[in-house]
């Protein structure tokens, strides 16, 4: 659907003398119906890579090819027609204040000459959509930040465009309004089939919406994937400090690692031993008892010391960090039983 291609964005440094690159060869592939989110930190190069998707930005190099065709090559009037077919929304909304909420989604109607009639038709069902029929002649002064933003997404929709871009469109909201907007979004893709494509620079927008995900740092793209596979596993230092708290969670906390130390030091019986181990799981693997019956076919017992659940894309995922207690045989035996059902399992060796 969307192919961004050796995207380079440069600029001159402010000194006049250098090249300061806000993207650098940024290769992006966004499918049909993905909602895709771009993360990073500020100035990591989110917008400037957005804004390429419709040209507001003019890549230095680079190809933005959209349902086949590539926009840099089109003239201004071809560019024009694209552009209908992506529509956008940003942080602080940019609605008219003179306007009424009715008349901010019919501009871009108005703006290509379409009949009041045929306005009406489109903008009401908008209204409705977005739950604003009884705010229409009201003015955006008159609305909270998150009627505001509905506004905004009715605007972006009236055009019927394929792909809606989203510029961190709910950063300046409170939480629960964050919800809301999120799960509107979400239904729009579902209902509409629209490709969404977010920057935020929260992980926790990215967590509730997104299936795919790219992470920006100083204008590269440092790690790409679906997003369950990022957050059970996430490769970059960028990445793993974004998601900072939910890793957090999978981590023991410091006066337990010294017990801990201690006791996978103490000799056991039998020729036992004793392992500290993390388990993820994902999906299915969250509800099936695989540990128990890992440990009741090998003859191992278990101490659980840390426990962390969550859900991504309607699905699943875990950790657990425990001790796991058997002989090295049994042990081994459980390991390739425990990955066989989809969980992956980690000696955890670096915390002894
Ligand atoms: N027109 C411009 N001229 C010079 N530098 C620019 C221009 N536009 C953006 N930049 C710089 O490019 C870098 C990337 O900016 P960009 O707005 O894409 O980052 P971002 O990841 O969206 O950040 P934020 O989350 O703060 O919006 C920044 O360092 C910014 O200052």
């Amino acid at each position: 659907m969307i192919d961004l291609q050796h995207i380079t964005q440069e600029y001159k440094t402010s000194d006049g003398k250098g090249t300061f690159y806000a993207c650098k060869d940024v290769n992006v592939h966004i499918r049909p119906g993905d909602i895709f989110g771009i993360i990073g930190r500020s100035g990591a190069g989110k917008s400037t890579l957005v804004r390429c998707i419709n040209l507001l930005n003019r890549p230095t190099q680079g190809k933005v090819i959209v349902d086949g065709k590539d926009l840099t090559q089109m003239s201004d009037a071809e560019l024009r027609a694209e552009r209908r077919q992506i529509g956008m929304i940003f942080q602080h909304f940019n609605l008219l204040s003179s306007r009424t909420v009715y008349d901010n989604v019919a501009l871009p109607l108005e703006l290509v000459n379409t009949p009041k009639d045929k306005t009406r038709e489109k903008v009401m069902p908008l209204l409705e959509l977005v739950g604003l029929t009884e705010h229409a002649n009201k003015y955006p002064s008159q609305l909270s930040g998150g009627q505001k933003q509905r506004v905004g997404i009715a605007r972006a929709l009236s055009s019927d465009p394929k792909i809606l871009l989203s510029d961190e469109a709910t950063s300046a909201l409170d939480p629960e309004t964050t919800q809301a907007t999120l799960q509107l979004l979400k239904k729009i893709n579902k209902e509409l089939g629209l490709t969404i494509v977010m920057i935020t620079h929260e992980m926790d927008v990215v967590k509730q919406i997104c299936n795919r995900v790219v992470v920006m740092n100083k204008g590269v793209v440092v790690e790409e994937g679906d997003v369950i596979d990022v957050f059970r596993d996430p490769k970059s230092e960028v990445t793993q400090a974004m998601l900072g708290s939910a890793l957090a969670a999978r981590s023991l906390p410091q006066p337990m690692i010294a017990r801990v130390k201690k006791l996978l030091q103490t000799e056991r019986p039998d020729g036992r031993k004793l392992h500290l181990m993390r388990l993820t799981f994902v999906g299915n693997s969250t509800t099936d008892p695989v540990l128990s019956k890992a440990c009741s076919l090998f003859n191992l017992d278990f101490n659980i010391l840390l426990g962390q659940i969550d859900e991504i894309q309607n699905e699943s995922y875990g950790t657990l960090t425990l001790v796991i207690e058997g002989t090295p045989e049994n042990f081994k035996q459980a390991v390739d039983y425990i990955a066989s059902k989809g969980v992956r399992v980690e000696e955890l060796t670096n915390v002894i």
